[in-house]
């Protein structure tokens, strides 16, 4: 069964609601020029992105904090309170940052990187220069002149997946709704998903209905990922769980 990524979310409430329709993965996005963005200002700058991440652990589903190019001091504070399942890298890092970030982390925690791409050259470049990374998240390059490097609801040609054999895990991104998922699950032989826009209302709000429809869409499609990718899903299962974060949190 493919797994499932609802990115851009900015309310608890939402966070449950994907949490009880299945979702693997609930995405926080920290980036100011974004219409999702969860990061205050001043002394409460964290307070609302703490919430979802205890919200989330709560609920049994895994967080992924969503930076473009982040200072330092995000990082730290990110991790301040309340360790991630997942930090996913969607700006213009080089493989370097990528690499360092993987390696002062522990091993409990991934570290993603978005990557957007139009031929199955750059693909290839990309899975290649971001090797450090856990994993890659494939999705569509941002339109011409955007201000952010993700969540447009575009999808790129699929067709570059076609035969790829990736070493490591990876989501497709880009332009899925609740009617595209599982046809793009079918032809891409993705074993899992992430979506924003798709899933909203009006930008930047998302709505339950579709969050719950793309969720049931994702899980009943035909799923033919790799025994590659089956390998690595295994490991990346044994890790160690929200609770288990949560507890060693309160105990510092
Ligand atoms: O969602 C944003 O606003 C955003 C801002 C800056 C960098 C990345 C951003 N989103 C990245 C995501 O993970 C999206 O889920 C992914 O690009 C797919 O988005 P969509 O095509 O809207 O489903």
């Amino acid at each position: 069964m493919a797994e499932v990524k609802i990115c851009g979310i900015s309310d608890a409430d939402m966070v449950k609601v994907a949490a009880e329709a299945g979702a693997d993965w609930v995405g926080f996005v920290l980036v100011s020029a974004s219409p999702r963005n969860v990061l205050g200002s001043g002394a409460s700058r964290f307070d609302q992105i703490t919430d979802l991440m205890l919200t989330a652990a709560t609920n049994n589903v895994r967080s992924v904090i969503l930076l473009a190019d982040p200072e330092p001091a995000i990082l730290r504070g990110v991790g301040g309170a309340v360790m991630p399942d997942v930090f996913q890298l969607h700006g213009q890092e080089s493989p370097e940052f990528v690499a360092n970030l993987r390696a002062s982390l522990p091993s409990s925690v991934e570290v993603w990187k978005a990557v957007g791409v139009s031929s199955r050259e750059e693909l290839d470049d990309a899975a290649h220069r971001y090797r450090a990374a856990d994993r890659l998240l494939i999705d569509a390059k941002p339109p011409e002149g955007a201000t952010r490097t993700g969540g447009h609801g575009a999808a790129f040609d699929w067709s570059i997946l076609e035969g790829w054999e990736a070493s490591k895990p990876w989501l497709l991104a880009g332009g899925l709704t609740p009617h595209n998922v599982a046809g793009a699950i079918k032809a891409t032989g993705a074993s899992a998903v992430d979506v924003s826009s798709g899933v909203e209302r009006q930008r930047g709000i998302k709505d339950a209905d579709l969050v719950r429809t793309f969720i049931a869409a994702a899980k009943s499609a035909d799923y033919e990922g790799s025994h590659e990718q089956a390998k690595h899903m295994g490991t990346m299962a044994r890790r160690e769980g929200p609770l288990r974060r949560i507890w060693r949190a309160l105990r510092r």
